[in-house]
């Protein structure tokens, strides 16, 4: 018969994907489905139902407790109030969930099977019930040259990001787009006529972006659109953001090396920048190599980590077509460009990658956690 798994958060952003994937991989076919809500229990459950076709209380521990899998797309302030509750209700079955808030816990794994799939194994092995998706930007990073790491050739890396709007959530990418619009509408008529003044058109938009109002910059604080933002997440009071603490903790965890800043840790540091792309995260990567290995052999190391990683040519032409939000947008490519060394010396070197933050940086992961369990 097939196992209960519960769903939370599936008509969310990050669950709305989530959900499409798994009709387009066809994970129905393996389980028996039952909906979740928050706001609306008694409703209908979506079309992917089967027996279960009606909406169940996602506060209902009885209910959730029925499941031998639950996946939850819901975020933090849900599963801190709901997990513990299902715990110490006794319920053992497996936890999936795309929330930040039980990823550094002793007890939860980092879950990225194409980079970590002996650790996820060797916690399954172990009793392991708590698995929970990285961050994105980490996430997507891994999936690109995840491969240095495993060769154990990384001394260290920086990483300078450029994050999408999505990661805020739905309404900053409103805001964005909104922003956009407002600026071009203040210049409208002036781009229409070709023989106004550019320095007058500049002008004119950075007094609307210092005009916008409270509400238009309700989700991000200040203007995203025509600017950028450098902080991401909560400020840790040591000059550090939340989002670039991740950087360290998460990709030694996911990697297997305790919680991420112990002697053995690699260090990863940097800065993560917010700025006007819709749901693709970018980052510019420094590495310090153990040793000074050629750049085709680097490429070809990528290349053959796993089936989704592209390594794109380190020309003009190929960068400008292949490695940007734009081309990467709804696929599950993670192309790495710009491999080269650089001028520091010969184990320094530098790489690009992009990777969809709402598909391999948040519900591609779940999924394929989903199936593992089916599989084990
Ligand atoms: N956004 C991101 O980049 C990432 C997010 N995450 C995690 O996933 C969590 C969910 O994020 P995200 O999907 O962006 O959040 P959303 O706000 O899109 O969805 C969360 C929940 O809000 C409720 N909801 C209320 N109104 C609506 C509406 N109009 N449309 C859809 N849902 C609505 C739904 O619950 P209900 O059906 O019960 O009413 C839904 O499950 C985050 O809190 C975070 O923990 C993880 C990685 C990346
Ligand atoms: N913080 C990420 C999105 C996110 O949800 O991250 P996390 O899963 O680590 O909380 C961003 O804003 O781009």
């Amino acid at each position: 018969m097939s196992k209960l798994v519960g769903l939370v958060g599936w008509r969310g952003m990050v669950g709305s994907v989530l959900m499409d994937r798994m009709v387009q991989e066809k994970d129905f076919d393996l389980i028996e489905p039952v909906f979740f809500s928050t706001s609306n229990a008694g409703g209908k459950a979506p079309s992917m139902a089967k027996n279960e076709t009606t909406l169940q209380d996602a506060f209902n521990i009885e209910q959730l407790k029925r499941c031998e899998i639950i996946i939850t797309a819901q975020g933090g302030d849900y599963t801190s109030e709901v997990f513990p509750k299902l715990r110490a209700a006794g319920w053992n079955g497996h936890w999936i969930d795309a929330a930040s808030t039980l990823r550094m816990e002793k007890d939860a794994v980092i879950i990225l099977d194409p980079v970590n799939m002996p650790v996820i194994k060797n916690a399954l092995a172990h009793g392991g019930n708590n698995w929970v998706g990285g961050n994105c930007t980490v996430s997507c990073m891994l999936m690109g040259v995840g491969a240095l790491y495993k060769a154990g050739l990384v001394e260290w890396m920086s990483t300078q990001t450029y994050q999408a709007a999505s990661g805020g959530g739905a309404q900053h990418m409103r805001e964005l787009l909104t922003q956009y619009g407002t600026l071009n509408a203040e210049v409208k008529a002036l781009l229409d006529d070709p023989k106004s003044a550019i320095l007058e058109i500049d002008r004119m938009v950075v007094a609307k972006q210092r005009a916008l109002t409270a509400s238009e910059t309700a989700n991000f604080g200040v203007p995203l659109g025509g600017s950028l933002i450098p902080w991401i997440d909560k400020d840790l009071g040591n000059g550090m953001s939340k989002e670039e603490w991740k950087g360290m903790a998460e990709t030694n965890k996911i990697l297997g090396m305790g919680e991420g800043f112990n002697s053995a840790a690699i260090p990863v540091d940097g800065f993560c920048v917010r700025v006007g792309a819709m749901r693709c995260h970018s980052q510019a990567l420094t590495f310090k190599l153990k040793k000074d290995v050629p750049v085709a052999d680097l490429e070809a190391m990528i290349a053959a980590d796993n089936q989704w990683v592209k390594v794109v040519p380190n020309t003009r032409e190929a960068t400008i077509k292949d490695l940007t939000p734009v081309a990467v947008t709804g696929t599950m490519t993670i192309p790495v460009g710009r491999v080269r060394k650089l001028a520091m010396g010969p184990e320094y070197v530098g790489a690009f990658t992009i990777g969809d933050q709402l598909l391999w940086g948040a519900a591609e992961p779940l999924r394929r956690m989903l199936r593992i369990l089916l599989d084990a």
